[in-house]
């Protein structure tokens, strides 16, 4: 018995194993004219490699919910049907492979419009196929960031509508898990930290104000996403700033409202909201916080963060720290790890025809 190697039920949908894919920037798509933010052969082929090795859930890179809410020019996009129209080819294979597909669902806020991280990550200018960033409030990323437009409560509620849009696109698309983008200092992210949110209308201050945009992105997707399909958020469950910063209590605090609001799932992630944080790196170093959110709450939670070996992804979930765990770079060594974990604990994976017998 492995506990890695369990199904697990959230609403209609049965992912066949524990071991699931974190999203991760790819940066592999057009950057302007007709193909922008469309996916190609590269996205194929990266989360083929990933279905085909046994992964029971993978959630897609960051997509765009608008051509501004990219992280860089090069981010895949769901806020139009040619692009639902390649995506499809992706969630296809996935299914044909018993892999659940999952797409998070962003807008990078006062982070958008920078170059690939291989490239160095820099804002880029109108030259380089950039544009300027929007944010709760006009206080930059960092000194090398341009400062990003404050958005008026007109233009946050048209965002919250293109959320809304890319959820409905998404189930064009035959997504089966929707994961709403609230951590590293992206939009949401931005409007939870009152280190990025210096708001004074409803939208900042105190914790309801601050966390009101989250809610109503929830509540927005939620009500164009089927009853029968779960919907994650993921998080940042600190900014590693202290009291300056979004804390672990209101991590818990919030986790209990998404609950209320319909969300099924909780990613654990922690920091993006400001450089130069001091962050306590190590095998598992953010299990701690996905481990309190699942003592103190009801709700669900997948763990993330440097987890590389089955021993260690296996105990995490016997220990009834996380109901799951995201692998990311350790996906992006090794697109088979979760048939190797699965040799490694003595456990197997079963082929789709297997989980419809067997359940
Ligand atoms: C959107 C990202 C995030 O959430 O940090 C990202 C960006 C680059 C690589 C992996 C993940």
């Amino acid at each position: 018995f492995a506990a890695l190697f369990e199904p697990y039920t959230l609403r209609s949908v049965t992912v066949p194993n524990r071991v699931w894919m974190a999203a991760m920037c790819q940066y592999s798509a057009e950057a302007f004219g007709p193909n922008a933010g469309v996916a190609n052969d590269w996205h194929f082929a990266h989360y083929a490699a990933r279905a085909t090795g046994g992964t029971g859930l993978i959630i897609q890179e960051a997509t765009a919910v608008s051509p501004e809410g990219r992280i860089s020019p090069y981010d895949l996009g769901i806020w139009n049907d040619t692009q639902v129209e390649a995506l499809r080819r992706i969630t296809g294979f996935l299914k044909a492979r018993g892999a659940v597909p999952g797409i998070q669902i962003a807008h990078a806020g006062r982070k958008a419009s920078t170059d690939r991280t291989w490239k160095g990550g820099a804002p880029v200018g109108a030259d380089a196929h950039g544009w300027q960033p929007v944010a709760p409030s006009a206080v930059p990323f960092a000194e090398s960031h341009p400062v990003p437009h404050e958005l008026t409560a007109d233009e946050i509620a048209q965002i919250t509508g293109q959320f809304a849009a890319a959820a409905e696109r998404a189930l064009a698309a035959g997504y089966e898990v929707v994961e709403i983008h609230g951590a590293h200092g992206y939009l949401i992210g931005e409007f939870l930290s009152p280190h990025s949110n210096r708001r004074t209308d409803s939208y900042g201050g105190s914790f309801e104000n601050r966390t009101r945009f989250a809610l109503e992105v929830v509540d927005a997707v939620r009500a164009v996403w089927p009853e029968e399909l779960p919907l994650f958020f993921r998080i940042s469950a600190t900014d590693w700033l202290e009291e300056e910063g979004w804390t672990a209590d209101e991590t818990v605090r919030l986790a209990r409202l998404l609950q209320e609001h319909g969300v099924d799932l909780l990613d654990v992630s922690t920091g993006g909201l400001a450089p130069g944080v001091n962050i306590p790196l190590g095998p598992g170093y953010q299990v701690p916080f996905a481990a309190r959110v699942k003592a103190e709450t009801t709700l669900p939670v997948a763990a993330v963060g440097l987890i590389t070996e089955p021993e260690q992804a296996e105990k995490i979930l016997a220990n009834g720290e996380a109901d799951a765990v995201l692998l990311g770079r350790e996906l992006l060594r090794d697109p088979f790890w979760a048939r190797r974990a699965a040799d490694e604990l003595g456990a197997e994976i079963r082929t789709p025809e297997q989980y419809h017998r067997s359940w």
